[in-house]
């Protein structure tokens, strides 16, 4: 790579900038907590920092305020963001790679089996350790994802690569270990409507499918992910209280999924809703135990993947070109691109033994296959400079 294509640390960046960041935060914070005892405060205000505060209420979330009265304590928490992250970033990010589930799985056309393991390979070349494989869920469903056993069989099984694959039951569970499935991910949502719409039951009976699931894995020595769907907002019911993202993480942690993966299906969460969210479900489960997964539909995955890095998340999901998408959550767009991901994160300073440019190979690869562009930017920036 040349110096040109490299990303700037923040150790290219002007002190100055830094500084401002840092005086502006802490202005923020003084004049809202002065307000708070002078009595003068009122959110509603329209001074600089409550217009910044207050962009949410102009944007998508105004259909699905909160409904309960802690509506209000989301705000707050959100105004004292400036004392809360910091910029103790990780010195290593594990990078999980989601594009041939998550990503394949949304695809019109069914992409072959071949192409699939092409890909898989082609993303363990570039140095990502774990590589979300497929889904051993009904081929009814999602009739993209039906030759799971094919390509967990045909992928070439490599020391320190892990290959979770999806199971929503425990039919699929066992047909994902006869097909040599090491690890496996369970996926509940925080929200009952989409719960009904991907996997046809309710939040609870979901989690007990899922204590079958875990007990079944702990017997076959199987490491279990559990993820958390819509813990920012919903397609169907609007913006999704933290708490019961909170309470669904935790009754994954505690069943023994070892990883917990808070997505934001539908890619609609601000740093001013992720702060809050995080912290709630941080409450109930370490923050070493807890992943990130931001579909990038309004373009704010970028800004909420650093604010989670800056409140201790070290595990970040992305998928390969940004592909993908919910088949059972209209409009969302794909998961952010993994190769923005690491490009941010490179230029932060912060280790993900990642190649970007194999990474883009990958990337090429299978947006040629798909006659599309990538939808990742650096890829698409780093392929201009050097054409
Ligand atoms: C959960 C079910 C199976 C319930 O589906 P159902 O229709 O309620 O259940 P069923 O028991 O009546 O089964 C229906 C048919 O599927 C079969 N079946 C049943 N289980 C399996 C299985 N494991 N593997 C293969 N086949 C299976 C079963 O045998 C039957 O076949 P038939 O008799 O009609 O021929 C279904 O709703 C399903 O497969 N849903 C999966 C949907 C999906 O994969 N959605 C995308 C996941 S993405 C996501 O959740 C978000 C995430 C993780 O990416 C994070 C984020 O972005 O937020």
């Amino acid at each position: 790579m040349s110096s040109l294509e490299e990303p700037l640390g923040l150790g290219d960046l002007p002190k100055l900038s830094i500084n401002r960041l840092g005086r502006f935060c802490q202005s923020a914070c003084r004049s809202t907590a002065d307000d708070r005892s002078t009595g003068n405060y009122t959110p509603s205000n329209s001074g600089n920092n409550q217009t910044l505060f207050h962009s949410t209420s102009h944007s998508w979330h105004l259909q699905g305020q909160y409904t309960d009265s802690s509506c209000n304590g989301v705000d707050m928490e959100f105004r004292t963001l400036p004392q809360k992250v910091s910029w103790d970033l990780p010195r290593f990010v594990k990078v999980v790679e989601v594009g041939p589930r998550d990503g394949l799985q949304n695809e019109k056309n069914i992409v072959p089996t071949s192409v699939k393991i092409e890909l898989i390979h082609k993303l363990v070349a570039s140095g990502l350790s774990v590589v979300e494989a497929t889904s051993f869920v009904s081929p009814r469903w999602v009739p993209q994802l039906a030759d799971a056993k094919d390509v967990l069989e045909g992928i070439q099984h490599a020391p320190n690569v892990r290959f979770p694959v999806l199971t929503p039951n425990l039919r699929g569970f066992e047909a994902a270990v006869a097909a040599g499935a090491k690890e496996v991910a369970v996926f509940a949502s925080a929200s009952e409507s989409f719960s009904k719409s991907n996997i046809n039951c309710t939040i609870e009976e979901s989690l007990a499918r899922y204590r079958d699931v875990t007990s079944a894995a702990k017997k076959h020595g199987i490491r279990i992910r559990g993820y958390v769907s819509c813990v920012v907002g919903c397609p169907v019911e609007g913006a999704v209280h933290p708490s019961k993202v909170a309470y669904v993480a935790k009754e994954l942690y505690d069943m023994g999924c070892v990883e917990i993966s808070l997505g934001d299906t539908i890619g609609v969460g601000t740093p001013g809703r992720v702060v809050p969210m995080l912290e709630a479900v941080m409450a109930v489960v370490p923050a070493d135990k807890l992943a990130v997964h931001f579909h990038d539909t309004y373009g704010q995955a970028l800004a909420n993947i650093l604010v989670s890095l800056q409140m201790g998340i070290g595990v970040v999901d992305s998928s390969v070109s940004g592909l993908g998408g919910c088949p059972y959550a209209k409009g969302a767009t794909g998961n952010v691109a993994t190769e923005d991901v690491v490009y941010m994160l490179h230029g932060l300073g912060i280790e993900t033994n990642v190649d970007l440019g194999k990474l883009m190979d990958a990337g090429d690869y299978i947006c040629k296959h798909l006659d599309r562009p990538s939808g990742s930017k650096t890829a698409t920036a780093l392929c201009r400079l050097t054409a």
